[in-house]
């Protein structure tokens, strides 16, 4: 059973999956190991991730495990119509559209939880929030889910720390093979990708506003310094905030940064964190971008409270015309830029790749172990075969610690 917009883009849809299937080797190695080892058999599993081709090839891995898969997006607008029609033809069960109304986003994650799922894979905890506050009778089937970002995996913390949290949890995000490759050099392509694209504007020579330095903030540093900008990043952690000066950019207070800005891009996780007189410190011209959690990082509506009219000027380019004249400009709504964008299409496949083999792995690890309710990081055994598999793929080896290197390194008694 799907609820797909067309399914007439089923064949658009498939030959996209076959392109990024050819650019996951370790997702593929896996699907082979799930086609003859079948992990899920009887087992279904729900998701609600951003539905594009490289998600539907998770999809698909799990799916030669023996699993039944239901599928649904984590964000309104960052579904690929023609992938999720791609989808349902190869047998997945998909719910979902570009352009959700909020109640149809809530809609379709029903219809996934319909399906009954012993394990769900979230993003960003909204289909785990749906479970334990709406469809509680469900619980008890579930054997555990997994997080894929950052602020899933707080959310989902705080709620344990209440006592509400009432299923196993690994956090997919924290595994190393997810935050330093995924978070870090997969948003910083993405995004410039996605900006660039939405935009056909110039980066070198301009000032890029980073607006937190975490592992989304620091890949988008390096990529906006490698196009040539100049950097500004904005910190509320003062290690963070060392680190980002040591790394060769220039940190000052959000509202001081905003006066230089000619592109702004919020990576943090927080609400807020531009807003009220922000605004009206910025350059005539300046753009603004989401790349981190939601539509409330960039608060639309004191921006929309100090404009007098706001036009789309190009497909995910609003313009807010300021009460001075000034003009600024909004991408995606304020959403993930990366994926919420029209031409946004989320992390290169070889960054997925890594990603989803650590969702594959940490699903099989809830059937395989009887885990405690609780917010666990996905184990090291699955990284390391990860990062094995990765290398392999891209003929890299490496060297092997020798017994007496093993021995010296384990010893307290040899000195100098
Ligand atoms: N666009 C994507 O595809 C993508 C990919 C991975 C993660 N994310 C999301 O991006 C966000 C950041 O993820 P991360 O892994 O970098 O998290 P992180 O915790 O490593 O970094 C967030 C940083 O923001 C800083 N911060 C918080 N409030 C701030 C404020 N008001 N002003 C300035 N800095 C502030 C924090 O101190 C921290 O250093 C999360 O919401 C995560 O879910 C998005
Ligand atoms: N659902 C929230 C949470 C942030 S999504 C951030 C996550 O998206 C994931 N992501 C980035 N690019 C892709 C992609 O192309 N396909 C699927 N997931 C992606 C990435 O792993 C990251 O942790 C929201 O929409 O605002």
């Amino acid at each position: 059973m799907s609820k797909v917009r067309n399914m007439n883009l089923a064949d658009e849809g498939i030959k996209k999956i076959k392109w990024v299937q050819k650019h996951m080797p370790v997702l593929e190695h896996i699907k082979k190991e799930f086609e003859r080892t079948k992990p899920f058999e009887g087992i279904t599993i729900g998701s609600c991730l951003h539905l594009e081709p490289k998600t539907i090839n998770l999809g698909l891995t799990l799916q030669a495990g023996g699993a039944e898969v239901a599928m649904t997006g984590c964000n309104p607008l960052s579904t690929h119509d023609d992938a999720t029609a791609g989808g349902a033809a190869l047998g997945l069960n998909m719910y979902g559209w570009r352009e959700e109304t909020e109640e149809e986003y809530y809609e379709t994650i029903n219809d996934v939880l319909d399906h009954k799922p012993d394990i769900i894979i979230d993003d960003g905890a909204d289909m785990i929030l749906v479970l334990h506050q709406e469809r509680k009778k469900l619980l008890s089937n579930v054997k555990g889910a997994c997080e894929e970002t950052t602020t899933g995996v707080h959310r989902l913390e705080a709620m344990h720390a209440d006592n509400a949290l009432k299923i196993p949890l690994i956090a997919v995000n924290d595994a190393y093979t997810k935050y330093l490759f995924d978070n870090r050099y997969g948003t910083g392509q993405s995004t410039f990708d996605a900006i660039m694209g939405t935009t056909n504007m110039l980066i070198a020579g301009k000032t890029v506003v980073v607006c937190g330095y975490g592992w989304c903030g620091r890949g988008v540093a390096i990529r906006a310094n490698g196009l040539g900008a100049n950097v500004i990043v904005t910190e509320v952690d003062a290690i963070r905030a060392l680190e980002a000066r040591m790394d060769g950019y220039r940190v000052m207070p959000t509202k001081e940064a905003v006066k230089h800005a000619d592109l702004l891009i919020t990576v943090t996780g927080n609400i807020n964190v531009v807003s009220g007189d922000d605004f009206k410190n910025m350059k005539d011209g300046c753009m603004l971008a989401n790349s981190g959690h939601f539509n409330v990082e960039i608060n639309r509506k004191d921006l929309e409270n100090q404009s007098v009219s706001i036009e789309e000027v190009r497909e995910s380019v609003e313009e807010f015309t300021m009460k001075d004249g000034r003009k600024i400009y909004l991408l995606a709504d304020g959403r993930l830029v990366n994926l919420a964008a029209e031409r946004g299409q989320g992390h290169p496949a070889e960054i997925m790749d890594l990603s989803f083999a650590a969702q594959a792995l940490s699903a099989k690890y809830i059937i395989e172990n009887d885990l405690d309710v609780g917010v666990i990081k996905s184990p090291d055994e699955l990284d390391y075969k990860i990062a094995g598999l990765k290398l392999k793929s891209m003929g890299i080896e490496i060297d092997n610690l020798s017994d007496r290197q093993n021995e010296y390194l384990n010893n307290w008694q040899e000195g100098t």
